[in-house]
C-alpha cells in the first residue's frame, strides 16, 4: 500500500485541547531482576511540554515510561500528576485512572475492532453521541476519515501509527506517553509521520513523554531533551544546549561520530596536529580529549592553507561525502562530511582545517 505525503492528514488545528498536567518523577527507584534500573531519576514536565527521553538500549527509557503508565511499580521516590501522587512504594494508582495516553512502538491495535471501533473504545465513558464526534474528529485529523470501517491489518504502516496516534489523543488525556513512536516506519515516511505527530501534539497541548534512542528524533520533537544514562539523567536541556555544550564525551558521542585527539593543556590551548585549540578554564597539564565533529569540525581543500592529509576512504551518501582523511601527527584517520565534490577522490592530498567553533575539548580522568 503506498503512502502519500502529508497532504493526507487532515487539517492542522483540529485536534481537541487537553487540560494538559504536569507530571513529575520524584527520585524515582527501580530495581528488576537484582538491577537498579531507575536510580533517583528525576524529571519534571511542564503542563503542555514535549518531553523526550534519549537514551542507549537498557538505559532505562521504557521503565521510566512505564512508571509514568501505571504499569511499573516504584521501589521509591514518587510520581505525581499535577501534584496527585500516583506513585510511591508500596502505592500504583492504575493506569486507566491516571488521565494518561499510551502510544506504543507496536501500536497495539485492537486486530479484531474496525479503525472506528479501535478509537472508540478509549472513549467509553463519554455518552454514544459525544463518543462517535470525538472519535470521528479524531480519525479525520490524521486522515482516516474514509477507513473507519477497515480493520488495522487492512491499513499500511503508516496508516496504523496515525490510527494509534488518533486513538491515544481522542480521550484528550492529559500526559501523553510515546514509546518508540516511529521506530516500525521506514526512514521515508518518517520524517512526515514525525512532523505531523508533533503539530498533532502541539494543537492538544498535551504534555508528552517520548522514548527515543534516536537523536535526531529527539532534537525535531523535544521542546527539552533528557540523556538517560544507567538510570539516571546524564544531561537535560534543550536540543540546541545539550548539542553544543553535551555534559562529557559519551554525551557528545551520543549525537555524532567523533574524532578523538588526545592531548595535555598547555598555555590555555590544546595542541593538535591540526592547531591549537583554546580550552579557557583548564589549568595547564589537564590531559585532555579533543573531539571534532565530522560535519563542520574541519574542511578540506585541494590547496593551503591547512595540515597536509591524504583522503583514505569516501562514500557518496546521497549529496555528502563522507571521507576518511589521514593527517600527519595522528595515528587514525579523522571522519569529514561535506557537500559531495566529484574532484576529491580517494588518494588525493588534501589540506585541513580545524573550526574550533565546532570542536569539543573535556578534561580526562
Ligand atoms: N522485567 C524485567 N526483569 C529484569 N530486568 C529488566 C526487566 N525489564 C527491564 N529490565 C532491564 O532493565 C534495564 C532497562 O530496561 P529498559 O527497557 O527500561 O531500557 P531502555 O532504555 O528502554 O532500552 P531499549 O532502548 O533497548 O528499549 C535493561 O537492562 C533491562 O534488561
Amino acid at each position: 500500500m503506498t503512502e502519500k505525503t502529508s497532504t493526507d492528514w487532515g487539517l492542522r488545528g483540529t485536534t481537541g485541547v487537553s487540560f494538559a498536567a504536569t507530571l513529575e518523577f520524584d527520585a524515582v527507584d527501580v530495581r528488576l531482576g537484582g538491577r537498579v534500573v531507575l536510580d533517583q531519576f528525576s524529571l519534571t514536565l511542564k503542563p503542555g511540554e514535549i518531553v523526550c527521553l534519549l537514551g542507549e538500549s537498557g538505559s532505562g527509557k521504557s521503565t521510566a515510561l512505564r512508571v509514568a503508565a501505571g504499569i511499573q511499580p516504584v521501589h521509591g521516590g514518587a510520581v505525581r500528576i499535577n501534584s496527585q501522587t500516583v506513585s510511591a512504594s508500596g502505592k500504583t494508582v492504575a493506569a486507566d485512572r491516571r488521565g494518561i495516553g499510551l502510544m506504543f512502538q507496536d501500536f497495539a491495535l485492537f486486530p479484531h475492532l474496525t479503525v472506528l471501533q479501535n478509537v472508540l473504545f478509549g472513549l467509553r465513558g463519554l455518552g454514544r453521541d459525544a463518543a462517535l464526534g470525538q472519535a470521528r474528529a479524531a480519525l479525520r485529523r490524521v486522515g482516516l476519515a474514509n477507513r473507519e470501517a477497515d480493520y488495522p491489518h487492512m491499513l499500511s504502516g503508516g496508516q496504523q501509527q496515525r490510527l494509534a496516534l488518533a486513538r491515544s489523543v481522542a480521550p484528550r488525556p492529559s500526559v501523553l506517553l510515546l514509546d518508540e513512536p516511529f521506530s516500525s516506519l521506514d526512514a521515508r515516511l518518517r520524517e512526515t509521520v514525525r512532523e505531523e505527530t508533533l503539530s498533532v501534539l502541539r494543537e492538544t497541548h498535551v504534555t508528552s513523554l517520548i522514548v527515543t534512542h534516536d537523536p535526531e528524533e529527539a532534537m525535531v520533537l523535544g521542546d527539552r531533551v533528557a540523556l538517560l544514562r544507567h538510570g539516571r539523567i546524564a544531561q537535560i536541556g534543550t536540543a540546541s544546549e545539550i548539542y553544543r555544550r553535551p555534559v562529557d564525551l559519551d554525551a557528545a558521542r551520543f549525537f555524532s561520530p567523533l574524532s578523538e585527539i588526545d592531548s595535555v593543556v598547555a598555555d590555555g590551548h590544546a595542541g593538535t596536529p591540526l592547531g591549537p585549540v583554546a580550552v579557557p578554564g583548564l589549568a595547564d597539564g589537564t590531559p585532555v580529549t579533543v573531539a571534532i565533529r565530522p560535519a563542520g569540525g574541519i574542511a578540506m581543500s585541494a590547496t593551503l592553507p591547512g595540515t597536509p592529509g591524504r583522503i583514505i576512504g569516501k562514500h557518496d551518501a546521497i549529496g555528502i561525502d563522507i571521507c576518511q582523511v589521514m593527517v600527519d601527527g595522528l595515528d587514525t584517520p579523522l571522519g569529514l562530511r561535506q557537500p559531495s565534490d566529484a574532484t576529491m577522490g580517494v588518494g588525493q592530498d588534501v589540506f585541513v582545517t580545524l573550526n574550533p567553533e565546532h570542536v569539543l575539548v573535556f578534561a580526562r580522568d
